[in-house]
């Protein structure tokens, strides 16, 4: 059977075919830079004796358009995989918010999409995207069984003062306020790729997965003990377009004394804030040929981003009570060397001495970039979020 897989992130749409339970990928995608002037999208077709990828650039102005396009490739009659739709059997989707409603992979039924659609305003760059990749998953496949794998379900073993809020504990009580946590089947996924590297189960783990979304999580033993995102995917580190950690006032400062709506301020924060507020661009290449290019707004902005991280690193340092590793993943994390040095400078006291020569290579795989002797490991773990849900599916069909 084929098990299909939609990853909707806030700036890219990310599919795979896998045959199961073989675990084999047919064909994987990417959809990058949604929104800007010159998105792209990379298929790659896969079969026993080769890769075939194709890349072209083309408006995808938001998701509804890049679903349509990736939905096209798929049944293309001279390039598409698929004869024929009825041959997906599962389609997995990650849905970010799981709210307090979901703690596991679920099945989607109606009840399951109402609960998604309410909880839009918690998570308005996510959710929406999620949903309509749900929607135009049951018109392509029908007879297909939709899946729901949250990012939030890996961080739901976070004790109560690592998830509560110092508020009344009627707003928790009564509205769920609360950390949640996000990219969690990320931190889940390559903590443990890290831990059996390790050859350790109970291993200490801080994971940083830098997209155009960040996060880290603190991971004692395959589980998640604390993470910096909370009640929704804003809070902790500096994003491509959201503000990450900032004191409320300032929301109430623009509120009170410069007229703005709610509404603008949840604009400003999640789409207008983060990288593109500090330098004009969200996506991270963009804003190394301007730091290349010798602006200063871009040099202040990555400090300021590795910077951040670096606070957390700390804080999970104290958290774990000690480090074994630190694992970089995802667009940024896997890709940006400037920004691990930036991140692993003047951390020597934890046990981080970075391999400079080995951080600047560049390989798909797990990778060491500690230097030989360093007892903490750093290392890059590329994630696959889209194998992890395939996985959690298969895993709910077959319980
Ligand atoms: N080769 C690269 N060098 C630096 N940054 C990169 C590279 N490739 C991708 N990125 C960055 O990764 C980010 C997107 O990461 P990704 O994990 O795909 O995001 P998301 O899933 O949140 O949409 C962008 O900021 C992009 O610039
Ligand atoms: C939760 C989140 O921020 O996801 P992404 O990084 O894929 O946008
Ligand atoms: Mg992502």
């Amino acid at each position: 059977m084929y098990i299909f897989v939609i990853n909707s992130g806030s700036s890219s749409i990310k599919y795979q075919l896998f045959r199961w339970p073989v675990e084999q990928p047919v064909c994987s995608g990417l959809l990058e830079r949604i929104g800007l002037a010159d998105a792209t999208i990379t298929h790659k077709v896969f079969t026993a004796e080769q890769e075939q990828v194709s890349q072209r650039s083309l408006p995808i102005p938001d998701h509804a358009a890049g679903l349509r396009e990736v939905v096209r490739l798929l049944t293309d009659p001279e390039q598409g995989v698929l004869r024929d739709p009825q041959e997906v059997h599962v389609v997995g989707h990650r849905v970010v918010h799981g709210g307090e409603a979901f703690a596991a992979t679920t099945l989607i039924t109606p009840a399951v999409k109402a609960e998604i659609k309410r909880l839009f305003s918690l998570a308005p760059l996510h959710n929406p995207a999620n949903y309509l990749g749900i929607e135009v998953a049951e018109s392509l496949f029908p007879q297909a069984r939709q899946v729901a794998v949250f990012d939030t379900a890996f961080h739901q073993t976070l004790p109560p003062k690592a998830f509560r809020y110092a508020l009344p504990t009627s707003l928790y009580s009564e509205f769920g306020i609360r950390a949640y946590g996000f990219h969690g089947t990320s931190h889940q996924y390559v903590a443990a790729q890290a831990a059996t590297y390790l050859g350790n189960p109970t291993a200490k783990i801080i994971t940083i997965h830098l997209g155009n979304g960040c996060s880290m999580a603190a991971v004692l033993g395959g589980k998640s003990v604390d993470t910096s995102m909370g009640f929704g995917p804003l809070s902790g580190l500096v994003m491509g377009t959201r503000s990450g950690d900032l004191d409320p006032s300032v929301i109430f400062h623009l509120i009170q004394e410069r007229g703005y709506e709610p509404v603008q301020v949840q604009t400003l924060l999640n789409k207008n804030s983060g990288m593109l507020g500090l330098t004009g661009f969200s996506d991270m290449r963009d804003i190394t040929k301007a730091l290349l290019a010798g602006d200063p707004a871009a040099e202040l902005a990555y400090d300021l981003y590795a910077y951040r991280i670096q606070k957390y690193i700390g804080a999970y340092a104290a958290v774990l009570n000690g480090l074994d590793a630190v694992v970089f993943t995802a667009g940024v994390g896997e890709n940006d060397a400037r920004i691990r040095a930036l991140v692993c400078r003047n951390l020597e006291f934890l046990g981080l001495h970075l391999g400079e020569t080995r951080n600047e290579e560049c390989t798909k795989e797990l990778r060491e970039i500690n230097q030989a002797e360093a007892r903490v490991k750093i290392l890059v773990v590329p994630t696959n979020e889209e194998l992890a849900i395939a996985r959690q599916c298969a895993e709910l069909l077959t319980a």
